[in-house]
């Protein structure tokens, strides 16, 4: 027996035999051919075949998963078909004669190593689906057949490499118990499906590969993030218990999917879910959220050639705003740059783009581009509860320049006739230090703080939150940012405004007793979150922790203060 540490994709517990997945071995010559004729005909019969195989396996993924997920093979049907892909694959087998094979290789490893180089989830997963589309194009014209999970018919867990879209949506759900794979995050495709499907899942396991053997008995532990191989019976039954633990945790949190919530000694906060595209709505009603928190939109923007129109922009925050049917959605302007790059903006390369021309600073410069997107808001303002909020903002005057092209834009409307609610409130990201520090002076001025954690721990403690190398120094706990977010909290509070956060710390368990004793209103955390945190607020009493703030505030160390709320208010 022993055990592979990974990445808990999917929480839950699965026991059963291995079932190793064996990609198909391609292997690609690139060889000169004489008809090329012939050989676009080949390319092209490829192509036809892989688009009815998709749609098959979308049709198959609508009815285990639903029409949202259904909708990656759409995109990936949109890949086949993107002529700027396919393009210049025929001019490679034209032109210079290559082999398809060949040709539509080079082109895709192109386009994934462009997108994977951008350090940016999104279109990280972009890369994904050209590798997948084209490895199925490449079976084709080998004569190799892609392994059909659809056909597992006992109960199994899943051994792989990686498991792409169209593997998870061929998955069986009644044989297959959980999957486990050597690469992937907690953001990549196949733990999204993990999750959605509700499968026990431990990603980047990195050896998960080499070191299980097909038939072997295994356990996926999705809550810790570990994989045990060939346990002992007494470990089997520890496990077993763990599971029927888990269950019923769930089942428990699954009853207050209707509830407020409300803490031990009747206080009650919001849970919101943060989103990025309108389908991700389905997801925060089913999981009981109060509202959305943070609609990210730069997702409109991005994986695409131009800008996106006013009116597509319009219809994506009317659907948000209409399937909240009257919640509060808060949408943030677009926050480009950074991580996040719009190739068609043509943007010149910077040394410290994290510290550069992005967000509000690029929409204050860019204004037709930040009109259009406040247009689109403000005329799906009559559809729902929405809250518009700018992110990256740094000074005051910052805030009051994007206020007031908001509201110019909102008399120009209404003089050619539109309406538009007048109960819109305007809010800002806090994200940057020095807004933090003179929150009291904001707080004047804005409708709401939402704490943007995820840049504010960067930026406090100068630490890139994507290096590996540095990551010891993103601290959430550390009493520099808990001062901080005291001193946002309060400084709303005594101008009598409300204050989110929609960092990942809102949905974090140590953090979580620690924001409710500083008095944080709106806590918005991925729609998956909400459940457990709900249920977590309910045992915790407000004033229990308020009274050891002031202790935590003055710890030494961000340890400290995780370990005293481990052993006071996590059991
Ligand atoms: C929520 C935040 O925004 P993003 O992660 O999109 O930068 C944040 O910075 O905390
Ligand atoms: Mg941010």
């Amino acid at each position: 027996m022993h055990s592979i540490k990974g990445i808990g994709a999917s929480a839950g517990i699965s026991i059963a035999k291995a079932y190793c997945l064996e990609e198909p071995a391609l292997k690609i010559e690139k060889t000169v051919i004489e008809n090329t004729e012939s050989e676009l005909k080949r390319f092209q019969d490829a192509v036809n075949h892989s688009e009815l195989e998709l749609q098959k396996i979308k049709e198959h993924a609508h009815q285990e998963l639903g029409a949202d997920k259904a909708e990656i093979f759409e995109a990936h049907l949109l890949v086949l078909n993107d002529p700027e892909l396919i393009t210049p694959v025929k001019e490679k087998i034209k032109n210079e004669s290559m082999n398809a094979e060949g040709a539509i290789k080079e082109i895709a490893d192109m386009f994934v190593s462009m997108f994977e180089q951008m350090e940016n989830d999104y279109m990280k997963e972009r890369a994904a689906d050209i590798r997948d589309v084209t490895k199925r194009v490449i079976a084709h014209l080998l004569c190799v057949s892609v392994p059909n999970l659809s056909l597992v018919s006992e109960e199994v867990v899943i051994v792989a490499e990686d498991l792409t879209p169209s593997d998870t949506a061929q998955l069986n759900r009644q044989y297959v118990k959980g999957f486990t794979t050597n690469i992937g995050g907690r953001t990549s495709h196949s733990a999204i499906m993990a999750r959605s499907m509700e499968i026990p899942a431990v990603v980047g396991a990195k050896v998960v590969t080499q070191e299980i053997e097909n038939g072997a008995l295994i356990i996926v532990d999705g809550i810790d993030g570990n994989v045990i191989v060939n346990p002992s019976s007494e470990v089997v039954k520890e496990y077993e218990k763990k599971k029927a633990q888990f269950e019923e945790q769930k089942a428990e949190w699954a009853k207050l999917v209707n509830e407020s919530t409300i803490s031990a000694d009747g206080y009650h906060v919001e849970l919101a879910a943060n989103i990025g595209t309108p389908d991700d709505v389905r997801g925060v009603l089913e999981n009981g959220g109060e509202g959305v928190g943070l609609y990210r939109t730069e997702f409109l923007y991005m994986g695409r050639n131009q800008l996106p129109t006013e009116e597509e922009q319009f219809e994506a925050y009317r659907t948000v705003l209409e399937r909240m049917e009257g919640k509060p959605v808060v949408v943030r302007t677009l926050d480009i740059g950074g991580d996040k790059e719009l190739p068609y903006l043509d943007l010149p390369k910077e040394m410290n783009p994290f510290l550069g021309f992005r967000a509000l600073r690029l929409c204050l410069e860019m204004q037709d581009m930040f009109r259009t997107q406040l247009r689109a808001l403000l005329r799906a303002s009559m559809y729902g509860n929405l809250k518009i909020m700018f992110p990256m903002v740094a000074t005051l005057d910052e805030f009051r320049q994007a206020k007031t092209i908001l509201l110019e834009e909102k008399e120009k409307l209404k003089s050619a006739g539109s309406t538009i609610s007048d109960d819109i409130e305007i809010g800002i990201m806090v994200e940057i230090p020095s807004t933090a520090v003179t929150a009291d002076l904001f707080a004047k001025e804005v409708d709401f703080f939402s704490i943007g954690t995820n840049d504010l721990i960067q930026y406090t403690m100068a630490a890139d939150r994507m290096n590996e190398r540095v990551s010891y120094l993103y601290q959430p706990y550390s009493p520099a940012i808990l001062r901080l977010v005291k001193m946002v909290i309060d400084a709303a509070h005594n101008e009598g405004k409300w204050v989110g956060m929609c960092g990942e710390m809102a949905g974090d368990e140590v953090a979580i007793p620690i924001l409710l004793g500083l008095g944080l209103d709106e806590f918005s955390m991925s729609a998956t979150t909400i459940l457990q945190a709900r249920s977590q607020i309910s045992k915790l009493s407000r004033v229990e922790v308020s009274n050891v703030i002031e202790q935590i505030l003055n710890m030494k160390s961000a340890q400290e203060v995780e370990e005293l709320i481990k052993r006071k208010f996590l059991t």
